[in-house]
C-alpha cells in the first residue's frame, strides 16, 4: 500500500532492516519525503501517534504461519485508555524470509560428521545462543530442531534488535533470525538462509493514525465500493451471564450480510475469563447496512470501540 501524502512522521519497529520497517519503506516510499523513525517497541509506536509525535505507525499484525501479535492486539484492546485516539488507517503484507546470522566458524571442522551443519553448509557447532523476535521462532521450527538444536534462546523486541545485538558479540558465538537485509546493514554472514517452515510466510503489518472522533468517513461514493473497504472494531459482553451473547453478537453482521474477515479474542483485563474480542469486516461506517448492524450490535454488547476503516486493495481512508 503507497500513501498518497508527502513528508509524514512515520515511527516503525526499529532497529533498522526490521520486517516493520520493510512494511513501511513500502507503504511510505523514501520519493514523498517521509521521515521513518525507529522506536524500540511496539507500545512506543502507539504512544508515539497518540501524543502526535509522529503522523503514522507501523505495527505488526498477524503472520501466516503463527497467527496474531497478541501485543499488538492488547494495546489495541488499550484496557487503561492510553491510546484512545489511535485508529487505524490501512494495512501492508510482507513476505517474510528469514535468514540465521551471525559470524562463519573459523574451524575447519566442516568434513567431520559429528559436527552440525545447517543447510547451507555452514558449520553451526560453534553457536551457543539464538536471538529473535518471538514470532520468529515458530515460523522456523523445523530448521531450529534440525539445525541448532537445544540452544539458548533470547526473545529481543525485534529482528533487526536480534542481529544488533550478535552483532556486538565479538565471541561470535550467537546468531540472530532475522532479514538478509539485517546481514548487509550489521555486517553478519548468513550461516542459513531461508529457513523459515512456510515457504509462503507472509505478516500483514497494520497502519495507523491518530484520529480522535470514529465519525462516519467519507461517503461512499468518492472511493469505491463498500467491498473494498474493511472495518476494525472490538467488543466485550456483559458482565453476568447472558447465554449466547457472543453468538448474537456475530448473528448481527450475519443478519445484514456483513462479511466478517477476522476474529480475534483476548483476555480484557477487567476480570479472569473475562474477553474482549475484535472483529474485521467488509464495508465501513457510512455504509447502511454496517451503520444497522453496529446500531444493533449495541444492544448486545457491554463496550464496544471502532478501530479504524481502510482500504483492503491497498489504499488508504483519508478521513
Ligand atoms: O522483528 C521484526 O523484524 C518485526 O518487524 C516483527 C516481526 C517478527 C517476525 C516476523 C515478522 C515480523
Amino acid at each position: 500500500m503507497v500513501q498518497e501524502e508527502h513528508g509524514l512522521r512515520v515511527a516503525y519497529l526499529g532497529p533498522m532492516a526490521s520486517y516493520t520497517h520493510q512494511a513501511a519503506l513500502d507503504t511510505f516510499p523514501q520519493s514523498r519525503n517521509h521521515t521513518l523513525t525507529p522506536v524500540p517497541d511496539i507500545p512506543s509506536i502507539f504512544q508515539a501517534v497518540q501524543s502526535n509525535n509522529a503522523e503514522r505507525g507501523v505495527i505488526p499484525f498477524e503472520n501466516s504461519t503463527n497467527g496474531s501479535v497478541v501485543q499488538t492486539l492488547d494495546l489495541l484492546a488499550d484496557s487503561k485508555n492510553q491510546y484512545p485516539n489511535i485508529q487505524m488507517c490501512g494495512e501492508a503484507f510482507v513476505r517474510v524470509q528469514h535468514y540465521l546470522l551471525g559470524r562463519k566458524s573459523t574451524s575447519h571442522s566442516q568434513s567431520q560428521p559429528t559436527h552440525r551443519s545447517s543447510p547451507s553448509g555452514a558449520n553451526l557447532r560453534h553457536v551457543k545462543s539464538l536471538y529473535s523476535h518471538p514470532q520468529a521462532w515458530t515460523q522456523c521450527t523445523p530448521f531450529l530442531s534440525s539445525a541448532v538444536p537445544g540452544r539458548e534462546r533470547h526473545d529481543t523486541s525485534s529482528t533487526s534488535r536480534a542481529a544488533e545485538i550478535v552483532a556486538a558479540d565479538k565471541s561470535g558465538s550467537s546468531a540472530a533470525i532475522c532479514s538478509a537485509l539485517a546481514a548487509e546493514l550489521y555486517g553478519l554472514d548468513v550461516l542459513a538462509p531461508d529457513i523459515e517452515e512456510k515457504k509462503g510466510n507472509m505478516t500483514r503489518f497494520l497502519i495507523i493514525r491518530n484520529s480522535p472522533t470514529t465519525s462516519p468517513s467519507s461517503p461512499l461514493s468518492q472511493n469505491g465500493s463498500s467491498s473494498s473497504w474493511k472495518s476494525l472494531l472490538s467488543f466485550t459482553l456483559p458482565q453476568t451471564g447472558s447465554p449466547g451473547a457472543l453468538a448474537q453478537a456475530l448473528a448481527v453482521f450475519g443478519k445484514y450480510g456483513i462479511n466478517l474477515t477476522s476474529m480475534n479474542s483476548r483476555p480484557s483485563g477487567e476480570r479472569p475469563w473475562h474477553y474482549i474480542f475484535f472483529i474485521e469486516f467488509q464495508g465501513r461506517r457510512g455504509d447502511g447496512k454496517v451503520d444497522n448492524a453496529l446500531a444493533e450490535l449495541q444492544s448486545v454488547v457491554a463496550r464496544w470501540k471502532t478501530l479504524g476503516t481502510w482500504m483492503s486493495n491497498g489504499g488508504q481512508d483519508g478521513g
